[in-house]
């Protein structure tokens, strides 16, 4: 693993422009990714999570999708100033993008292999016969018999409909893979047979991925890095082991407290108390204050900043800024 930045988003902002208002989906984001590293993006529905994907690629709907301001740099080129043939270029050679539902990605009247053979003929401009021959190879990769090849995707489970998606998107030797949700629709087993697939196909091809999800147990399953969103905004990131072993931002220790244990009752489940803020209304200050039970006045009028905390671990939060302390929150996050 390199210490290249792949991926560079600085100060991305992007709204949703509808007749009588505007929802601010994402906020001043800043994130980047290695080569070769695995990130989880994690937040409650309606964070941006999605949006954030979809700004990369150029994918979010316009309208109503506008990004108003920011950069998204892939090895070190604009993404948002990109010319359309180099963004087509992009998407099928170097960032491939899974989606929860399969059906997105795969067409009903073309056979499985064949979808994916089309992706390798278009990638790699070799013989039809030659695509073929690889797809099938590409089949028993991600765990499909190839004798399968010739199957259309109704005859597929879900979960071995996601593996084909999977088999495309890696079949262009990607360097980044966004996968939104991936596995949310699909059972628990399957669920962490398809993460363990991506996760050896991640090592085998040394492939960065950014990974969208509600579930911390995934992330710690799949992912290198983590980024908690809230709001439009990453809150907190680091490493699993940093944001996991001490999370430090109160919405981070508000989601673990929410993740039920083996060992515990369903009623003893602490969620955290209100809502997101409508995003079209957003607080000012620090968004998270209405729900914060540690906030002061500092937090409804000023935005805190990214402030690293120790190694790589970053947290948007004034006590965590040092400037004003809660005792409470010290006791909580020791
Ligand atoms: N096409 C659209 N038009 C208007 N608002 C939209 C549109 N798409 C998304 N939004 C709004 O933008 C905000 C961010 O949505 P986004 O889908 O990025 O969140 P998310 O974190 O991916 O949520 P989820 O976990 O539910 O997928 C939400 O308030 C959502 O309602
Ligand atoms: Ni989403």
């Amino acid at each position: 693993m390199t210490d290249r930045k792949l991926l560079e988003i600085r100060n991305l902002n992007v709204e949703y422009r509808t007749d009588d208002e505007i929802v601010y989906a994402v906020n001043s984001l800043d994130l980047s990714l290695n080569s070769g590293e695995s990130l989880g993006l994690v937040g409650e529905t309606g964070a941006g999570k999605s949006t954030t994907a979809l700004s990369i690629l150029q994918l979010v709907a316009d309208p109503p999708g506008k990004t108003t301001s920011g950069e998204i740099l892939f090895e070190g080129e604009d993404l948002l100033k990109a010319k359309k043939d180099f963004l087509r270029h992009i998407r099928g050679n170097k960032i491939s993008m899974i989606f929860q539902d399969p059906m997105t990605s795969l067409n009903p009247v073309y056979s499985v292999g064949d979808q994916i053979a089309e992706v390798i003929y278009l990638h790699e401009k070799c013989s039809k016969s030659e695509a073929q021959q690889k797809a099938a190879e590409m089949l028993e990769t991600v765990g499909i018999p190839k004798e399968r090849y010739d199957e259309y995707p109704h005859q597929f489970s879900g979960g071995m409909k996601q593996r084909v998606v999977i088999a495309m998107s890696i079949a262009c030797s990607p360097q980044l893979i966004l996968a939104d949700e991936p596995t949310t629709a699909l059972d628990v087993t399957i669920q962490a047979q398809v993460l363990e697939l991506m996760n050896d196909l991640k090592v085998k091809f040394n492939t960065s991925l950014l990974l969208i999800t509600h579930d911390l147990g995934v992330v710690a399953q799949v992912c290198d890095r983590v980024a908690i969103m809230y709001a439009g905004e990453i809150v907190e990131i680091g490493t699993v082991e940093e944001v996991f072993e001490n999370p430090k931002h109160p919405y981070t220790v508000g989601l673990f407290r929410s993740i039920p244990q083996l060992d515990e009752k369903v009623d003893r489940l602490k969620p955290i108390k209100g809502q997101m803020p409508d995003p079209t209304n957003l607080p000012s200050g620090c968004k998270f204050h209405p729900r914060c039970p540690h906030a002061i006045e500092a937090c409804t009028k000023i935005q805190p900043a990214m402030t690293n905390v120790k190694g790589t671990h970053i947290v948007k939060c004034f006590i965590h800024e040092g400037k004003f302390e809660s005792t409470e929150l010290m006791e909580e996050v020791k």
